[in-house]
């Protein structure tokens, strides 16, 4: 990372929270359930964020809020210009388009023009080994297969900031270490990324910082 002196703050969240609403039953009242509690952090232009916290300590809840998808209703968020996206196993691809065409609308959400992913198609194809699935509906893939064409998306049309919902923990191993191999990559360039992982270690391998919910 940068000389402290350097730090351009990107992306600043201050006394954030975000409250869910779960009704009970038609005649009770409903209850409120915090969802992310008083965060404050100043995101830097290039660095690797790490988020680590137990199962429902809020850190998809987070990176939505980040994105931009979520907006809470408490604290402040202020993004300072940069564009971002957020790569998670659930979200994104429609079901009955192809990988090609899946790639090609991931890429203009995040604000590329087509010819621009066109021209790196190759490359997303390539790094994801899909080889003629990419030509096929996205609901014909494997759990494995949709994370490889997700990451690949996500590594060669990368917006400012990046943000990594636990894209790197499936697959099999063979991709897992190649995935990773690539993150040092973009890690070692001015690429901001903020990775939510369950494993300690590879947050600590690949990480600048760490962010504890
Ligand atoms: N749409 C929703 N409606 C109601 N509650 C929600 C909703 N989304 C999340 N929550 C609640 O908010 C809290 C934080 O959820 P979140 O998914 O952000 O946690 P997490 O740290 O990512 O969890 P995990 O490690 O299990 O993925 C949890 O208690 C969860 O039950």
């Amino acid at each position: 990372m940068n000389d402290a002196s350097e730090k351009e703050v990107v992306i600043s969240l201050r006394d954030v929270g975000v409250h869910y609403r779960r009704r009970k039953g038609i005649f009770r009242k409903s209850e409120v359930l915090t969802g992310l509690s008083s965060v404050s952090i100043d995101i830097y232009r290039g660095e690797t964020l790490g988020i680590l916290g137990r199962n429902g300590a809020g850190k998809s809840t987070l990176l939505r809020v980040i994105a931009g998808i979520l907006k809470p209703d408490q604290g402040v968020i202020e993004n300072h210009g940069v564009t971002v996206s957020l790569l998670a196993l659930q979200a994104g691809f429609d079901p009955e388009l192809s990988g090609y065409d899946n790639a090609i609308i991931s890429g203009m959400l995040m604000g590329f023009r087509r010819s621009e992913v066109m021209s790196r198609m190759g490359e997303i194809k390539s790094f994801s080994e899909l080889d003629d699935f990419m030509g096929r509906p996205v609901k014909t893939y494997s759990t494995g297969m949709r994370s490889r064409l997700g990451f690949s998306v996500a590594m060669y049309l990368s917006p400012d900031v990046l943000l990594l919902d636990e894209v790197l923990s499936v697959g099999d191993k063979q991709f897992r270490e190649k995935a990773e191999a690539e993150m040092k990559k973009k890690i070692h360039s001015q690429q901001t990324v903020v990775l939510v992982s369950h494993s300690e270690s590879q947050i600590n391998k690949l990480c600048d910082r760490v962010c504890y919910l």
